[in-house]
């Protein structure tokens, strides 16, 4: 039984950019908690219906959207709107994430710009930087070690449904993360702070790898014993990568970690589950990426995490595998067979955390 809202935060405006499934389904959230609502779609129809009908004729078409979001686009808002924003959310894909901000004009001092929030979970083909880093290639340091970062098991779709879900929301500034938590924290929707964003991100970019596996294993036809196997290994190894990039292990035993990662590895909601089931059935990448009509970040974050564990030189046999099969030309049965035929490992053996990629973003975000 939904419970009712009640406002933590007094009525901000909110602008979201991005009107797919979770911007669409966050503007709900605050629309409903009677903040004042601005979503950017790029996709016209979209905008027209939303301010029509409070539908989202492309995501979530069931749902009856609330009345306090204004939709605008298609082009991308300019100052003009920007400028009485309190809060700006970016629910953007991370391959777009970098084009985007560079169009954006954000003040550098923080008495004179809105609050910045991200929701991606993915990290950068090519560059593979983390969102941290692609905020600060484009809008500045300052602005990247004030900017808050929620993840954590939330599907949209349940979210609109008002079923009790909970996020982790980090951010190197403590008073940023309190304010983003105080504006989404409700009834139904409890939000819990923290202060490694660096290990948030990586936890909500890489379970997205290890559910593309898990979805593999059971289009496979494997059961409950391999599932449980690729969560806890999973997890095993995002934090060992985790570590040895200079984030905290605890992280990943928050919400935005094992939460998150049991989230996606067991259920068919996931689109990166989805992507894995049908490779598991035999389908092509291309063929299942083409008609999913939504983002599996995890396609893309396997080629960078990939760069990842080869530069940090850590042991994730996993996320490797899923990089064979996905760009390696692997089928899934032999990928299967030889990650099984691997010799015995310690069941845990984390790496030394000091001098990971996390201690140059640290410097060039002036917090070395
Ligand atoms: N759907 C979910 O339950 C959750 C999604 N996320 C994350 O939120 C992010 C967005 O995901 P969804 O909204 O689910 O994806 P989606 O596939 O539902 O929507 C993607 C949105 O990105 C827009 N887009 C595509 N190309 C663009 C470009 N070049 N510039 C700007 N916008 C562009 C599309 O028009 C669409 O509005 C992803 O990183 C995802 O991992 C996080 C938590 C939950
Ligand atoms: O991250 C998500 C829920 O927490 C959504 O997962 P998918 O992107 O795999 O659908």
């Amino acid at each position: 039984m939904p419970s009712p809202t009640r406002s933590f935060s007094p009525t901000r405006k909110v602008l979201i950019l991005g009107g797919g499934n979770f911007g669409s389904c966050l503007a709900d959230h605050l629309g409903d908690s009677d903040h004042e609502v601005f979503l950017w779609s790029r996709q016209e129809e979209v905008v027209n219906t939303l301010n029509k009908s409070h539908r989202n004729p492309a995501y979530l078409k069931d749902h009856l959207f609330s009345a306090n979001i204004t939709a605008v686009g298609p082009e991308l808002p300019g100052e003009d709107l920007i400028d009485q924003m309190d809060v700006l959310l970016f629910a953007i894909p991370t391959q777009f994430l970098r084009e985007n901000l560079t169009k954006l004009h954000l003040h550098p001092d923080r008495e004179k710009r809105p609050l910045l929030i991200f929701v991606n979970k993915g990290i950068e083909v090519g560059t593979h930087a983390l969102t941290l880093e692609i905020i600060a290639d484009t809008c500045g340091a300052e602005i990247a070690k004030a900017a808050t970062f929620i993840s954590g098991p939330s599907f949209a779709k349940e979210i609109v449904q008002r079923q009790p879900t909970s996020v982790s929301v980090a951010s190197f500034t403590d008073s940023e993360a309190q304010r983003a938590a105080l504006l989404f924290h409700q009834p139904h929707f409890r939000c819990y702070t923290g202060n490694d964003p660096i290990g948030l991100e990586l936890s909500g970019a890489l379970k997205n790898v290890y559910a593309i596996a898990a979805g593999a294993a059971d289009g496979l036809g494997f059961q409950n014993n391999t599932r449980a196997m690729i969560i806890t290994r999973g997890l095993s190894e995002m934090t060992c990568i985790g570590t040895a990039y200079g984030a905290s292990p605890l992280t990943f035993l928050g919400l935005a970690g094992v939460g998150d990662l049991f989230l996606t590895c067991s259920s068919p909601n996931s689109r990166n589950y989805t992507v894995g089931y049908r490779l598991g059935k035999g389908e092509s990448l291309d063929s299942i990426t083409n008609t999913l009509g939504s983002v599996a970040e995890g396609v893309t974050t396997t080629k960078g995490l990939n760069e990842i564990i080869q530069k940090l030189g850590v042991q994730a046999p996993i996320a490797t595998t899923v990089y064979d099969v996905l760009y390696g030309g692997k089928d899934v049965q032999t990928a299967v067979r030889e990650l099984m035929e691997l010799p015995p490992t310690k069941e845990l053996d984390l790496p030394p955390t000091a001098g990971g990629p996390a201690k140059q973003l640290l410097k060039k975000l002036g917090l070395d």
